[in-house]
This record gives C-alpha cells, structure tokens and sequence, in this order.
C-alpha cells in the first residue's frame, strides 16, 4: 500500500439521550476519527472508541490520540504494509492501547477495500448480507421509564433487549422487564459493577431466562468469573475482561465465560477480532458484535465484522437514530424487522457526510510521510 497521510479529528456529537451505565453517564461522545490516504488520493476511515474518561477501560480520547500520534502513525508511515493483516504485527511491540491500534487498522483496512473496488465484509470473509440486531438500553431513573424504552425497542422489531444492571437496580428490575414481556430475548450487562461475594445475589437472576449476563465480574478478571459461572446458571459473556485471542482461550480454558463479546475497539482491530471469532467458531462458543456509542462510521465497521458466519447473536449495533439527530454517513444506519441490510459498496459501504464531521470535529491535525 501507498500511504500518503494520516488526519486525526476529535470529535463531540450530542447523544440523543444520556447514556447511563454501572460506570457513569454520558451526554456527549467524544471520540477521534482517523482519515488515511494513499498517494492515489484515496481514503479510508476508523474510529477510535475510547471515552473522555478511563472508565469503561484506561484508554481515554487524550491517551488514544497521544498513541496515534507517537507511535502508530509513526511505525505506520515508516513501513507500510502489503495487506492489512499486517498491521497487528507492526503494532504487536506497542504493549495495549487497543482502542488507538484498532482505529488506525480499521482505516487501512478500509482503504484496502476501497482499493480493492470490495465491500469491507467481504474482504474480511463475511458470508452475511443481513445481521440480527439488538439494542442496549441504559439505567433509567425509574422502571417504568425503562419499561418505556423496551416497548419501544420491542415494538420497532429488535431481536433482543440488553439492560444495564449495577447493585440496587438489578433483580427487581430484571424482573419488572421479564414480567411485562415474558419471551423477549433479554439479557443483562453489569460492566463489572459486582465482586464474587455478590454470587448467590447474581444467581437470583437464573430464575429470568437471560440469555447472559454481561461482565459481572472485574474488568481485568478471568479466575472469578470461572468461579461464578459454577454457581449460576445464566451464562457469563465476557466484554471488559477480553483483549486477544490468548485472553479469549484462556477464559474458555477456564470456563470464565460461554459466550463472548466482541469490539473491535477493545480488541486492537479486525484481525484480531476476526481471530477471536475464529477461535470461538472451533470451539462452539457463540460471539456478537458488542457497541460503543458509534458513529455512522464506527458503526459501519461493526456491521462490516458480524458479517462473519461465527457473529450468530444479535449484537448492540443499534440504528444511528438510536444515538444521533444526525449521523456522519449517508444514508444513516436503520433497522427493519431488527435486522440491518449490509450495504455492497466498497470500503465500509456508507459515503461519509464531510460537511457533518467539519461541523462536529474540535481540532484536528495531519501527518504525512
Ligand atoms: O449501543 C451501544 O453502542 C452499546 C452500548 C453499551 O452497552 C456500552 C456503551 C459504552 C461502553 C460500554 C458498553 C458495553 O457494552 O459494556
Ligand atoms: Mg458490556
């Protein structure tokens, strides 16, 4: 490949509505874009999903944004790839920092498509045309405004619910939704918001049908969750704990968790979330496309990676209206009958609405070979 520049943007869209989870509350995302060019003039874009604050990981929009400009820009323009897939090893001696790697490497990998003239699920070997989607919904004051929100959702056709649980709005909550919709797929996510001595608490849920419970347990942990999972039936998924394919085979060693959430973000990139995906496809453990409040474009990646035949749950890859009052890609992301149409156009297969991303870009600086 022939890389020209790179441009970073940091950006701030207003959510629609504030997004609350175990960890805190957010009003406005904040969050970088990565634009690359070749010498041809082409572009391919990524976005990194790190937050203000390290809270859901240590990664923060500063801390991202540092990383890129450094050392992965750095190790990138010096030594540019012949594919892809490459990427991950140039990055490899660069320890963590997964959020900054993945959205230089989903950028490349647009390019590439784009290249290419190829939809990017295909280039990554997705098989779908359609994928099956869910929807997160955060902690409310009350739960009849959460009740609200799941009708909505339930109504507008999403294939399953996913509620946010922390300590005193948990199992009555979960059992106020179970009971005003009693054959929903439904699920809960704790973003490790309890510790093991919480387990004959968290085995109160069993008596729900949850398809899982999200990440109970500490974000950096994969030996309580094994315990844990011996002691309830639900089955754990695993979000915060997972950020390559050894952290995923050591949990399924252990038996840490059944199901497996994957974000391209929190994993380093494409590849590494495609051999994530890999890995649970031979050992029958089901994976889905987690979210992080996207953008058109973050989110067009996550559609582009659950193409992938092993991405046989509905994932949080939500309609852009969901989040915005308008979105940087045209046409916006929608969901019919709780699934979203993969568009066959190349690259990412959205066009990007440039005049938007100058509206809501704060600063932004390029660098170049
Ligand atoms: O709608 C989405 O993008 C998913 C929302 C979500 O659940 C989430 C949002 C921000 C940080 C962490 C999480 C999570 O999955 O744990
Ligand atoms: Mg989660």
């Amino acid at each position: 490949m022939r890389l020209a520049a790179v441009t970073l943007r940091a950006m701030r869209m207003r959510l629609k509505a504030p997004f609350t989870t175990s960890f805190g509350t957010e009003w406005d995302k904040d969050f970088i874009l990565v634009e690359i060019k070749d010498t041809e003039g082409r572009s391919g874009w990524g976005e990194a999903v790190a937050m203000k604050a390290p809270l859901y990981n240590e990664e923060t929009v500063g801390t991202v944004w540092l990383i890129l400009k450094e050392f992965l820009i750095p190790a990138l323009l010096q030594q540019p790839p012949g594919h892809p897939r490459e990427v991950a090893g140039l990055f490899r001696p660069i320890r963590r920092n997964y959020m900054a790697k993945a959205a230089l490497e989903g950028a490349v990998w647009d390019l590439y498509a784009v290249a290419e003239n190829m939809p990017l699920y295909r280039v990554l070997g997705g098989t779908r045309t359609v994928i099956d989607v869910g929807i997160s919904l955060g902690i409310e004051s009350t739960v009849d405004k959460l009740l609200a929100q799941v009708e909505k959702y339930v109504a507008a056709g999403y294939k399953r619910i996913k509620i946010k649980i922390k300590p005193g709005w948990d199992i009555d909550t979960v059992a106020a939704v179970r009971q005003r919709f009693p054959s929903i797929q439904l699920m809960a996510d704790a973003n490790s918001a309890y510790t093991l001595a919480d387990s004959a608490h968290l085995a109160a849920l069993d008596q729900y049908n949850l398809m899982m419970i999200e990440q109970p347990l500490a974000h950096d942990d994969i030996i309580d969750h094994a315990v844990l999972q011996k002691n309830i039936q639900t089955p754990i998924c695993l979000d915060e704990s997972i950020h390559s394919v050894e952290d995923a085979r050591k949990a399924l060693t252990l038996d840490s968790g059944r199901i497996i959430n994957i974000k391209v973000g929190r994993v380093g990139g494409l590849t590494e979330a495609k051999a994530i995906h890999d890995l649970c496809v031979g050992r029958g453990i089901p994976v889905w496309c987690g979210g992080m409040l996207e953008s058109g474009i973050g989110r067009a990646h996550n559609i582009a990676i659950t193409t992938l035949p092993g991405f046989t749950l509905p994932g949080d890859t939500a309609a852009s209206s969901r989040y915005w009052e308008e979105d940087l890609i045209e046409p916006e992301v929608t969901v019919q009958d709780g699934v979203i149409e993969v568009p066959d156009r190349p690259g990412i297969g959205y066009a990007l609405c440039h005049e938007r991303i100058d509206k809501y870009t704060l600063y932004s600086e390029t660098f170049r070979i």
